[in-house]
């Protein structure tokens, strides 16, 4: 039976908190640095690694975090979260995502349903839509192929598909397997539906509606404007439209769409890119072989994170590293820094996934805790970050952890040689470049110009960005999330702060305000 415990009452935390600290200037430079490159990585799916040398950590302080590992139960709670158990204590529900792409564990059943069979048989579906829709099975009324599907949603419902279609992108065109372009409208803000509409042809084109609840704002006012321009173009919407949303959302029973998939509440919106929320769009735009072989390195990397040694579950070390940052060091923020411009928007999709489950200030029980939870997360692909915000990263008066994430070659594998090296090779000798430039810093009499050093850092290495190793990647965070919610005693799967800024939007739009609120509403004039 596990146990709920608050980090700070946890012995083991207590000793971290007394070690002594490692100081990267030391310990990265000469041949100490170099065997640490050699011995301080962890395996991951898909022929990924987890490199870690450049942590603050040794192996005294690995030893450290082991402990606060088994004293925290993470494989245990893990294990319990993964046969069904209520871990979500918000909602009162189970967390179920892991069941998308595998089964560990025990057959799960809810709602009188074996949920793995459920989710198996929805993305069959998929995969049998996706199939009439590229062989032409599914035509337009014109009798005329679809070539282009836009996914209508936000959140959960947008960035992690989004990001992952960017991030296969340029690899399916290599292989031949991009069958449709897709494109994404999630902003109510009507210059998005209007600018993605502006360069598609409606004809030609599928739209998913994604939504789990049925109820979202911004995704049912996005399906309104984009039903008018359907209409406006003389097209019949129900002939272009399908729905993505669980069988208990207004939209399930609805007769307007072509097609209707389902997921359900225990997946939450962020955790949902291998359910049919990324199942729809990524089959379409690749095939459901590409989306079975991106299911498939997530499955691979959450079974290595079922492991009970930290040192060989690169996704456990990963978050027991990032809480030591957080809890012990007392780093605020972590920078996700991707040398790989295929993964330019999965910074964003990290932000929701880490900042939405674990930016809380109480516990599984609703009681407040009093330590740090969750970090700030940003990032940009490198080398893009480096003229940007890396001054901050370097020489500004925070110290802020650093995640790298590199490929040894390209997606499209174009490349051009000049002054000696390829791109790819300029790209990569930049991380390594970074990764000992924040590490050992730089002695300088002029200040300005002085690095300090001692600044830390991770990557994950692989060969190329398949489908494999995005799903490996993508499971890696979710999990490292998790682990980390249960370090922190926080239900990483609700969201109850997103709701009063919703609550307020509505207000003014009903005009029901006063105070301040109805003075800014005068002011941008609602
Ligand atoms: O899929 P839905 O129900 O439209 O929700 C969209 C998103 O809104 C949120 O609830 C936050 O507002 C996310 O958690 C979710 O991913």
């Amino acid at each position: 039976m596990n146990e709920w415990n608050n980090l700070d009452k946890l012995s083991s935390y207590q000793d971290l908190q007394k070690a002594g600290r490692v100081d990267l200037t030391k310990v990265m430079a000469g041949q100490e640095g170099s065997d640490r490159v050699g011995k301080y990585q962890a395996p991951m799916a898909a022929g990924l690694r987890f490199n870690y040398a450049a942590k603050q950590v040794d192996d005294d302080i690995l030893k450290g975090l082991c402990k606060l590992a088994e004293e925290a139960q993470l494989a245990s709670k893990f294990e319990e979260l993964y046969n069904g158990a209520v871990i979500n204590t918000g909602e009162k529900r189970l967390v179920l995502h892991h069941l998308t792409r595998g089964q560990l564990g025990g057959t799960v059943n809810a709602d009188g349903k074996d949920k793995r069979a459920f989710y198996t048989e929805q993305q069959e579906k998929i995969a049998a839509f996706a199939k009439k829709v590229h062989n032409g099975e599914i035509l337009n009324e014109k009798g005329e192929k679809f070539t282009t599907v836009v996914q209508i949603g936000i959140g959960g419902s947008d960035l992690g598909p989004r990001a992952m279609y960017l991030a296969l992108e340029n690899w399916a065109r290599k292989n031949n397997t991009c069958l449709m372009e897709a494109k994404f409208i999630s902003n109510v803000d009507p210059d998005d539906a209007a600018n993605v509409l502006a360069g598609i042809d409606p004809s030609r084109t599928i739209f998913i509606l994604v939504s789990k609840s049925g109820t979202t704002l911004e995704t049912l006012t996005n399906e309104s404007f984009v039903k008018d321009a359907l209409k406006n173009a003389g097209l019949d919407a129900s002939k272009h439209m399908i729905a993505v949303t669980s069988e208990t959302s207004p939209l399930a029973g609805n007769s307007d769409y072509l097609a209707a998939f389902f997921m359900d509440d225990y997946i939450g919106g962020r955790y949902s890119s291998t359910s049919s929320v990324g199942g729809a769009v990524l089959s379409l735009a690749f095939g459901p072989e590409v989306f079975a072989r991106f299911l498939k390195g997530a499955a691979e990397a959450d079974k290595l994170s079922a492991g009970t040694d930290p040192m060989q579950n690169a996704a456990m070390l990963d978050a027991l590293i990032g809480v030591y940052e957080r809890n012990v060091l007392g780093y605020p923020a972590t920078a996700v820094l991707p040398y790989s411009q295929a993964l330019s928007r999965f910074p964003a999709h990290l932000q929701q996934l880490d900042m939405e489950s674990n930016g809380k200030s109480v516990n599984r029980r609703g009681e407040p805790v009093d330590y740090p939870t969750g970090p700030i997360i940003f990032g940009e692909p490198g080398t893009n970050g480096q003229h940007s915000f890396y001054q901050l990263l370097h020489q500004g008066t925070d110290i802020i952890p650093l995640q790298f994430i590199g490929f040894v070659n390209s997606q499209a594998e174009t490349d051009v040689t000049i002054q000696g090296s390829t791109s790819q090779q300029k790209l990569c000798a930049n991380v390594a470049a970074q990764i000992m430039a924040f590490a050992c810093g730089k002695q300088d009499e002029n200040r300005n110009k002085n690095f300090a050093g001692n600044r830390p850092s991770s990557i994950i290495i692989g060969d190329k960005l398949t489908p494999e190793a995005l799903g490996a990647l993508l499971s890696h965070y979710e999990n490292k999330v998790m682990f980390q919610g249960f370090l922190w005693n926080l239900n990483s799967f609700d969201q109850e702060g997103v709701q009063l800024g919703k609550v307020l939007a509505k207000r003014v739009l009903a005009h029901e305000t006063d105070g301040a609120l109805k003075a800014f509403s005068d002011l941008l004039k609602i």
